[in-house]
């Protein structure tokens, strides 16, 4: 039988891939090796029983009792803490879906590499922080790691079967997030219930304040140079409010493959859990003559100055990436807690890197997680100063 684990199960993703196994056949098609949460203990539990799973994890200490009582009865283990996380990651597994929002999915998905089998990666975090040490671990634990995100299961897709030389460059969409269409003037003043909307996809609330300022855009110009090992200069985005085309790849013939489909992440957290088959999945058939017409604009770095933020991490490289995700996790929990306004996010994000900037070794590639961690906590701070 397959073994799985979910990192992240009680979020939006995770239960996108629990409902993908459920329709699968659930415990009776899977070994369930262990599943994860924060905060939920609740939901965590009711999928740890009904999928029978081997370990249920709380990233909460605090929350151990909880766990336990919530599971009491059943033949699932109760741990709780980052080193419990991590400890349920090096438990073999043939697939695990790293779903953890933050940079918090770095080290769970560290350690599921070093198992082998197939990492499906949501958490863009991991490659934007630390994609050099991603590619090493999958490297030596004889891992894959298959893109989860919506655009970068498109690249994946769309680049089947060629030859990456032959790429001119590649295009990722964006919606544009809840404000796309606000005067710029008006963002000082965007509530968080506001930014907490997305006109299309249904996702967690960080990602979706993400989109809505575009940092979730420039971590996957980031993401897409990590995980394809393109240039900066070949990662183009492209206004979509439609959200139906979902990447393209241009090749130097001229010719052009993007990835259709409706704004669904179980196209493409199945796409990963079938690869390399395809089966029937739970996902609405695209039909466009319903949709009528799809429609892009370049986007405006006056109105979305995250994206410029994207091509200057790139140009440092070293530690900027890890140092820009931290800086923006700090600000995001700032703009939430109701302590700096929607467009303060941004400033804050790139004093922070410029304060850190001459800081010795901020250009150097990460040496290993603790370099990492060390740099996103210094980020936080001052972030948070
Ligand atoms: N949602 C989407 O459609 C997409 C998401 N992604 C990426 O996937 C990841 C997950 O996003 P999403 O599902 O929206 O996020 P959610 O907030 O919905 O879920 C996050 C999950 O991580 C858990 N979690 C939160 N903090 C910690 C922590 N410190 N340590 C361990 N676990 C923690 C949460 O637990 P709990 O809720 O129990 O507190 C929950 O299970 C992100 O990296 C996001 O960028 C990428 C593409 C699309
Ligand atoms: C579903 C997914 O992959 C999200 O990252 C999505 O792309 C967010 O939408 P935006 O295009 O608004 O950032
Ligand atoms: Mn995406």
């Amino acid at each position: 039988m397959r073994r799985i684990s979910i990192f992240g199960a009680t979020g939006s993703v995770g239960g996108s891939g629990i409902d993908l196994i459920r329709r699968a056949g659930g415990a009776d098609a899977y070994e369930v090796v262990a599943l994860t949460g924060g905060r939920n203990i609740r939901r965590l539990a009711q999928v740890a029983r009904e999928l029978r799973a081997g370990i249920a994890v709380t990233a909460h200490p605090d929350l151990l009792g909880d766990l336990r009582e919530a599971l009491r009865g059943s033949d699932t283990e109760a741990a709780a803490g980052p080193a419990a996380l991590a400890e349920a990651a090096s438990r073999p597994a043939d697939w695990v879906l790293s779903a953890i929002v933050g940079a918090a999915g770095l080290r769970p998905g560290l350690q599921a590499l070093a198992q082998g089998g197939v990492l499906a990666l949501a958490n863009k975090e991991s490659l934007v922080c630390a994609g050099p040490l991603i590619h090493a671990a999958a490297a030596r634990g004889g891992a894959r790691i298959l893109p989860v995100d919506s655009e970068h299961s498109a690249i994946f897709q769309a680049l089947a079967g060629e030859d990456l030389d032959s790429v001119k460059d590649v295009t990722i969409t964006a919606s544009g997030g809840a404000f796309r269409d606000w005067p710029v003037e008006r963002l000082a003043a965007a509530t968080v219930a506001e930014a907490s909307t997305h006109p299309n996809w249904a996702m967690g609330q960080r990602i979706t304040i993400d989109s809505a300022s575009m940092f979730n855009k420039a971590m996957e110009v980031i993401e897409a140079k990590e995980f394809f090992g393109l240039r900066p200069d070949q990662i183009r985005v492209l206004v979509h409010p439609e959200s139906i085309v979902h990447a393209m790849v241009s090749h130097v013939d001229g010719g052009s493959i993007a990835h259709l489909g409706a704004p669904d992440m179980r196209h493409a957290i199945g796409y990963a859990l079938n690869w390399p088959d395809r089966a029937p999945l739970p996902v609405p058939a695209l039909d466009l003559a319903r949709v009528g017409s799809l429609t892009f604009r370049e986007p405006d770095e006056r109105r979305w100055p995250a994206l410029r933020l994207a091509r200057e991490v790139m140009a440092a490289g070293g530690m900027a990436g890890a140092v820009f995700n931290a800086a923006k996790e700090q600000a995001l929990d700032d703009f939430i807690a109701g302590r700096i306004r929607f467009t303060q996010m941004a400033p804050r994000v790139e004093a922070v890197l410029a304060a850190m900037a001459g800081r010795a070794g901020f250009g150097a590639p990460p040496a290993d997680l603790d370099s990492v961690l060390d740099w996103d906590r210094a980020a936080r701070q001052e972030a948070a100063a």
